[in-house]
């Protein structure tokens, strides 16, 4: 596979200014409309709206296994301060910043750039900050006010995520409070993190972030407007331009995992852009770290065995921040 590496040198700050390699020779990349689930339909529909919801869902999450979510009721404003008060956090002084920038990744709070900078290979164009903010709620205290926010906005995504999860075990015919139980769902681990990539001179030659899944069971992402997603659809990247107003949610490892290889985890990349700078928010939500996620009894039987090994959510997050990013290689580990 053909690569290039380049050394990036603009008028980027020396935290962006960066030497990356990618690979020239993906599929050509394509651009489609994700599914649509109402969210309105599944919380306060009628019974039939509401069936006809889980439906939707079904069929979203076993053909593409991302979609966007609509009428989720997370009020406009408080998605576009946050935005504001992570970029107030990505302008804060290298200085500032450094407070957050440590090696260990369990650490609750971490600012970087990259992924792992312990043992990435490729670096990237791309700045994040990634917060715990469940089951304890950590945060940092600057610029002032973000705290504040995304203690309000971290528990209207957690609330969001519970309800859809409730649709979800339903659309695979499982029950609610017996997931919540399995998964230990009162402390689920919740995690948002704020990805910030400035314009890149040279786009095609570096990565925003390179093709991975999320670890968690599902994934919420809000942006500011600019585009930079691409989801591998049935062998091809496809590029994704997210209706105004709507979350892109996604299934995590986890949801594979439960669900036995049903629902499965998707290849998901950052691209850059020469023009606009792009922030995407992006909300985590996962079983108690302590919890073993095993796939679900009612979904395993003598036709269908388990898919999956147990482990420790907790390990599996553990192992997969501490290695190279490298689509789903942790999942990998433990299909049996
Ligand atoms: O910024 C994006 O579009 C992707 C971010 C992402 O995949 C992640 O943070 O896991
Ligand atoms: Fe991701």
């Amino acid at each position: 596979m053909a690569s290039s590496r380049v050394l990036l040198n603009t008028a980027a700050t020396e935290e962006q200014r960066t030497e990356a390699s990618v690979d020239l020779d993906e599929p050509v990349v394509k651009e489609e409309i994700l599914p649509v689930i109402d969210f309105g339909l599944l919380a306060e529909g009628t019974p039939d709206q509401r069936s006809k919801a889980v439906r939707e869902l079904n069929r979203a999450c076993q053909d593409w296994g991302f979609f966007l979510l609509v009428n989720h009721g997370v009020p406009e404003k408080m998605r576009e301060e946050m935005i504001d008060k992570f970029k107030g956090f990505f302008d804060l002084t290298p200085g500032e910043k450094g407070e957050y920038a440590n090696t260990d990744v369990m650490n609750p709070i971490r600012h970087g750039t990259g992924f792992n900078t312990a043992v990435d290979d490729v670096r990237y164009w791309r700045s994040y900050l990634k917060t715990c903010v469940h089951p304890e709620f950590h945060s940092p205290t600057k610029p002032p006010g973000f705290r504040e926010l995304l203690r309000e906005y971290s528990t209207c995504i957690r609330n969001l995520g519970m309800k859809l999860l409730g649709g979800i075990w339903e659309s695979l015919g499982l029950e609610e409070s017996y997931m919540k139980e399995a998964l230990e769902l009162d402390s689920c681990y919740q995690v948002v993190v704020g990805n910030f990539y400035p314009p890149c001179p040279q786009p095609e030659l570096a990565t925003g972030l390179v093709p991975h899944s999320d670890h968690g069971l599902l994934t919420f992402l809000y942006q500011n407007g600019v585009d930079g997603l691409e989801v591998k659809h049935e062998g091809r990247w496809v590029r994704v331009k997210p209706s105004p107003n709507s979350y892109i949610v996604n299934i995590g490892d986890h949801m594979e995992i439960v669900s036995n290889g049903r629902y499965q985890s998707v290849l998901h990349r950052a691209y850059l852009n020469d023009r606009s700078t792009r922030l995407s928010i992006v909300s985590v939500v996962g079983a108690s770290l302590e919890t073993v996620v095993i796939p679900s009894l009612p979904l395993v039987s003598s036709d269908r065995p388990p898919a999956f090994r147990g482990m420790k959510y907790g390990e599996f997050v553990e192992y997969q921040q501490s290695h190279t990013l490298k689509e789903k290689s942790v999942l990998e580990l433990l299909r049996v």
